[in-house]
Parts: C-alpha cells; structure tokens; sequence
C-alpha cells in the first residue's frame, strides 16, 4: 500500500497543500483532481520519491520510501508529463530499451504492445518522427511491460486520441483487477473506469487565518 502522511508541499515559497495524507490500496485507481496550478503533479513527484516533502512523509509498505528508494522504484511505474523517449531509437527500440533497464523479467511480445497501443506499422519508424500522439503512444507501452504493482501517471492521456484513452483505460481496470494500483492525474474524463476511480480533489491552498 501507497501512503502519504500528512504531507506539506511548498514551492518558491508558497504553500501548495499542507498535512495532506492519501492512501492507496492494492485493486485501487485513485484520482487526483484539481485545477492547473493547484499541485498535482508537485503531488505525484513527491509521491514517486522524485523530490522531497516540506514536511510528513511517504511510505511503501509501511516503510519511509527514503529509507527503500531501490525496492521502492522496482516497484513503481511513474511517467511523466515528459514522454521520456529518445527520438533517435525506434518506436521498438525504445520500448525494448524500457524493458532492458526496468522490466528485464518481462517476456511480453514487444511487437504485440505496439500493435496494441496503435503502433502497427510504425515500430522501424524513428520516435523523432512521430507525431506527439503516437510519442505518447511509446511512452504509454511501458505499462503493457507487466512487473511494477503501482502505477504514478501523470496526464497519460496527453495527445492521446479518443479510442486510444478507452484502450488505456481498459489496462488500467485490468492492472487494478489483478490487485495493482493506480494514482493518476488527467483532465480528461474516464468514463470506462467511472465506479471504479476515487478522486482526491485538490483545492488551492488558502492560509490559516492568524
Ligand atoms: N520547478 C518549479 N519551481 C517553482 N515552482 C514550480 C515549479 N514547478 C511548478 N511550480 C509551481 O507549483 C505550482 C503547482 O504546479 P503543478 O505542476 O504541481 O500543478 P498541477 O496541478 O499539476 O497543474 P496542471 O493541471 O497545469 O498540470 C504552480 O503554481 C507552479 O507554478
């Protein structure tokens, strides 16, 4: 289980959420909401152990993430608003390259993925030229790989067409049916997993009056 305790989140300064705590459970996709600015992704980044909390702390398993950051990063999927993908490898290459550095045990057929996520016919093609959707599409076949049980996905969605949003939204119902977890921020509305999501709704902060 993900937990976050009590967590305070401060840039340049500013306050963006404080003692905010979150659980997230094996078989749970969780939401968070808010408008732009208001500190999702400062929320998801804290959570994926990519920066550090003003105060509280996030724990894996029970346990503080600083004092496991290895077992922790086996166990988490986080993809960013950057596609992470390197332009000059192919769409194939690419995704054979995710799994040499963190799916080594994954026997999933490469080809299968990229057909899966839309990407038939475009596996030689160089990532750099793509279009930002099938980019995106790259970067999305990660979680087809199998191995890590949480999922941090921040704006998956991103550039993402209509029928390609339902066919991840189909993997995610399946990752969390298989007792994965899923923390996620999107604007877009996931109509397939609707019953399924719980949404922490982030507010912007307003201080305690003196
Ligand atoms: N590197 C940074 N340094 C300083 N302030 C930052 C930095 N990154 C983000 N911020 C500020 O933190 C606040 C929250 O940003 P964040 O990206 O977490 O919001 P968000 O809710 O994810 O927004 P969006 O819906 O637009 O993606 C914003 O006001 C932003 O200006």
């Amino acid at each position: 289980m993900l937990e976050a305790r009590s967590l305070t989140c401060v840039r340049e300064e500013r306050t963006l959420f404080s003692d905010l705590s979150l659980t997230v459970a094996p078989g749970e996709l969780v939401q968070v909401a808010g408008p732009n600015g208001v500190g999702k992704t400062s929320l998801l980044r804290l959570l994926a152990g990519l920066s550090r909390p003003y105060g509280g702390e996030v724990c894996w398993q029970g346990d503080n993430i600083e004092q496991q950051r290895d077992d922790y990063h086996q166990d988490l999927l986080y993809l960013g608003h950057q596609a992470g993908i390197k332009h000059e490898l192919t769409a194939f290459e690419n995704l054979a390259f995710f799994r040499r550095m963190h799916h080594a045990r994954s026997t999933a057929n490469l080809w299968e993925i990229l057909a899966t996520v839309g990407l038939a016919g475009l596996e030689d093609q160089p990532a750099g030229q793509l279009s930002a959707g099938q980019k995106r599409r790259v970067a999305l076949a990660r979680l087809w790989l199998g191995g890590p049980r949480l999922w941090i996905l921040d704006e998956p969605f991103t550039a993402i067409d209509k029928h390609g949003v339902r066919v991840l939204e189909q993997l995610l119902l399946a990752h969390t049916d298989a007792g994965g977890m899923v923390l996620i921020t999107t604007h877009q509305d996931l109509s397939l997993c609707a019953g399924r999501v719980r949404t922490l709704q982030l507010t912007p902060y307003q201080e305690e009056p003196a």
